[in-house]
């Protein structure tokens, strides 16, 4: 293997989130190493959104540290200064622009890199078509590069939006529900473009899409109730009892979670 495949880049320790006093997140673990496509699963409100609000500042901890590369403590930046880092989050919201077309949307962004590091990464013209280029290619949507973004199907808009957020060369990207809405088709390349985008990067995706964790998960962490229920492969996760009573009564796909491979 090219790279370490347990070099960790982001790592939470004993995370704490309260609202109004209620423990959201509480004393949860979690580390993100490169070149694995890593899903965080559990049922409604076990804290999964409130974790990927805190790896991008968006939420604070009431305790705990959020180490990015060994050393940056996360935990007091804000969520600017965690982008320019290279932690990237993709909302479910849409972020794109629909009357700019496919290119014009991925050299928005690109521009936007470049706005903050202007100085240091001065990028010619031919870089920055050379970078989009390879980015269309990417998420397949070379052939309709020229088209305007909000004539896009669901899938080719989702891909877009992970298109835009790689261009600014993240470490980690964050996605949640990336597959929500799209048809079997679209969510078999989704998962084999996550692969793709895992090799040298940190992949972390909250899901409830459970066919599609267990075709494409390398890693799966289980939260319940702000904690840490478990951490494992898919097989490993589904031979587990305690994951099967949690899901059990709470969602209707929790005999897809118990079943065999
Ligand atoms: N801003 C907030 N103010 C108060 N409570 C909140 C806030 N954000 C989240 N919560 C509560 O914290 C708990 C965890 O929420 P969170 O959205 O992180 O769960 P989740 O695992 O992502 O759930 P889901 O799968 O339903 O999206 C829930 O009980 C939720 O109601």
């Amino acid at each position: 293997m090219p790279w370490p495949a347990e070099e960790v880049v982001l790592s939470l320790e004993k995370i704490t989130v309260e609202f109004d006093g209620f423990r959201a997140v509480n004393g949860m673990d979690l580390s993100l190493r490169k070149n694995e496509v890593h899903f965080l699963i559990g049922p409604n409100g076990a804290g999964k959104t409130t974790m990927l609000d805190v790896m991008c500042g968006k939420a604070r901890p009431a305790s705990g540290r959020i180490l990015f590369r060994d050393r940056i403590d996360l935990s007091k930046k804000k969520e600017h200064q965690i982008a320019q880092l290279g932690i990237g989050r993709k909302f479910q919201a849409p972020s794109i622009f629909s009357e700019l077309t496919v290119e014009e949307n991925l050299a928005l962004s690109l521009q936007k890199k470049k706005g903050v590091f202007s100085v240091l990464f001065a990028r010619r013209k031919e870089e920055d078509a050379r970078a989009i280029e390879r980015m269309l290619s990417t998420i397949g949507l070379g052939e309709v590069s020229g088209r305007r973004a909000g004539g896009l199907s669901h899938g080719q808009k989702q891909w877009l939006e992970i298109g835009m957020l790689l261009i600014q060369e993240p470490a980690v990207v964050l996605l949640d529900e990336p597959v929500a809405g799209m048809t079997d088709a679209e969510t078999e390349k989704t998962g084999e473009l996550l692969r793709r985008i895992s090799v040298d990067r940190c992949v972390l995706v909250v899901e409830h899409d459970m066919e599609f964790v267990r075709q494409f998960a390398g890693k799966v962490t289980i939260m319940h109730e702000g904690k840490l229920l478990m951490e494992g492969t898919m097989d490993e996760v589904q031979a587990d009892a305690r994951v099967a009573e949690v899901y059990l009564g709470k969602r209707r796909d929790a005999d897809v979670v118990g079943a065999p491979a």
